[in-house]
C-alpha cells in the first residue's frame, strides 16, 4: 500500500501521516524534510540557492537520511541529527527556492522512490501523487485556508520557541506556495485521481479517521 499526502504549507500533512504509519504501522516518509536537509547544508556552506549546478553537486556530497525510532524519527544530515534545525525560519524561508531546481528535485526523487519500495508506506510532500508515486493505491491532497494555517504553524513555532510573527508567516506561506505552485518541474498541483480534504475546520483526529477510512476502502476493493 502507497499513501500519497500532497497540499500547501502547514495544511497538516505530516501530522496525519505521522499518525496514520503509526496506527498501521507504515513507514513515514516526509520528503519535505529532505528538501530542507538540503537547504540546511546549502545555507552552512554558503551554497547560493539560486545556483542549481552548486546545489546539484551538494545533493551528491551530503547524505540525508531517516533514523526510525519508536516515536517518530529523526533526519540526519551527514550522519547529524537536524530535525529541529531543518525547522528554523532561515532554512523555511530558502526551501522553496531549493526544491525548485530540477537537477536537485531528479536527485531527491530518485532517493524518495527507493525508500518508497517498501512495503506500506505514507508519504507526504508536493508531487507525490503527481510525480514521486503517480501509481499510488490512494492520493490525498489537503487544504485549508492561508489565515488557519498560518495560525497552526504560529502556535507550533511558539511550542517550538521559533521566534515566528503571524503576519509575516502568512505572508512567507503565501510566497513559498507561489513558488511551488509556479515552478516548471513537478509543481504542487492535486493529482486528477487524489481525494481533496479541506482541513480548515476539522481536528487533526478527524482528518486522520478520514483517511484511514479511505485506506480501509481501497484495502477492501483490492480484497486485502
Ligand atoms: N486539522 C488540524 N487542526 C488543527 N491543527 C492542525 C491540524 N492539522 C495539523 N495541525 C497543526 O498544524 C501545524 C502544521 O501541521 P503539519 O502537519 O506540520 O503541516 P504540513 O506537514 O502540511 O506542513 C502542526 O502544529 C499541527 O499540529
Ligand atoms: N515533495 C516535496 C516536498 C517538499 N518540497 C519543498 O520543500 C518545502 C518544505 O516542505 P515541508 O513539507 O517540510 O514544508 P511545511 O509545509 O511542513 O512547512 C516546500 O515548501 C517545497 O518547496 C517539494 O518541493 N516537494
Amino acid at each position: 500500500m502507497k499513501v500519497a499526502i500532497d497540499g500547501p504549507a502547514a495544511a497538516g500533512k505530516s501530522t496525519v501521516a505521522k499518525n496514520i504509519a503509526k496506527q498501521l504501522s507504515y513507514v513515514y516518509i516526509d520528503t519535505g524534510a529532505m528538501y530542507r536537509a538540503l537547504t540546511l547544508a546549502a545555507r552552512r556552506q554558503n551554497v547560493n540557492v539560486q545556483d542549481e549546478q552548486a546545489l546539484a553537486q551538494l545533493a551528491n556530497d551530503v547524505t540525508i537520511s531517516f533514523r526510525y525510532r519508536e516515536e517518530g524519527q529523526d533526519v540526519l544530515l551527514n550522519g547529524d541529527d537536524v530535525s529541529h534545525a531543518i525547522r528554523e525560519t532561515d532554512v523555511t524561508n530558502h526551501v522553496s527556492d531549493v526544491a525548485k531546481h530540477p537537477l536537485v528535485r531528479q536527485h531527491l526523487v530518485a532517493m524518495q522512490r527507493e525508500l518508497a519500495e517498501e512495503s506500506n508506506v505514507v508519504m507526504d510532500g508536493r508531487d507525490i501523487g503527481t510525480y514521486v508515486l503517480p501509481k499510488a493505491d490512494l492520493k490525498v491532497f489537503l487544504i485549508a485556508s492561508v489565515e488557519e494555517r498560518a495560525e497552526r504553524r504560529h502556535k507550533e513555532n511558539q511550542e517550538k520557541g521559533i521566534e515566528s510573527d503571524l503576519e509575516q508567516l502568512k505572508q512567507d506561506i503565501k510566497r513559498r506556495d507561489q513558488i511551488d505552485s509556479e515552478r516548471e518541474m513537478a509543481p504542487l498541483i492535486k493529482a486528477d485521481d487524489a481525494v481533496e480534504i479541506d482541513t480548515t475546520s476539522l481536528s487533526i483526529a478527524d482528518v486522520t479517521h478520514k483517511i484511514l477510512d479511505l485506506i480501509r476502502d481501497v484495502n477492501e476493493t483490492k480484497g486485502v
